[in-house]
């Protein structure tokens, strides 16, 4: 969708999660955001990171410092953006990630790994 909405996915981050993905952008290969909490996987624990993908190139990643995530939670995750940077809040937690291909609208959204989606809006 355009920027300003409100992409929002609710779900519940499985009791054994090694972690989980959400992607939007245009399509699998390029990427606004891909954001991936890693409870433990890729050598990381508790850490969220966040990238780009341009057609199939992974951009520089980013790692956030804080991890407001606990296995079995259920979460609100909402992401929109503008055409300088993503904004994702969560509970607990807000941090904007750069629109690094000044994507101009969100047609992709893919949710990954050990997350159950309950819901997905559009506001
Ligand atoms: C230190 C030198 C080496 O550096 C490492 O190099 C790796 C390879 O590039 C990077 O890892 C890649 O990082 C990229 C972001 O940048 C991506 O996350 C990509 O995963 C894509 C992908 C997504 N999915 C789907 C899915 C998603 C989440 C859960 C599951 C599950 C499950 C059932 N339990 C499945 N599958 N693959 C990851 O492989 C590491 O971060 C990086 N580490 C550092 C410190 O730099």
């Amino acid at each position: 969708g355009p920027p300003g909405e409100c992409i929002k996915v609710k779900g519940k981050i499985l009791p054994d999660a090694k972690g989980f993905a959400v992607n939007v952008g245009k399509d699998s290969s390029t990427l606004m955001l891909h954001f991936n909490p890693r409870f433990n996987c890729h050598g990381d624990v508790n850490t969220i990171v966040c990238n780009s993908k341009d057609d199939g190139t992974w951009g520089q990643e980013d790692r956030i410092a804080d991890f407001p995530f606990q296995h079995g939670d259920k979460i609100e995750i909402c992401i929109s953006f503008s055409e300088t940077e993503a904004t994702v809040k969560l509970p607990e937690l807000e941090f904007q990630f750069p629109n690094r291909l000044g994507m101009e609208k969100i047609q992709y959204l893919a949710v990954e790994g050990d997350f159950k989606v309950k819901a997905i809006k559009f506001s």
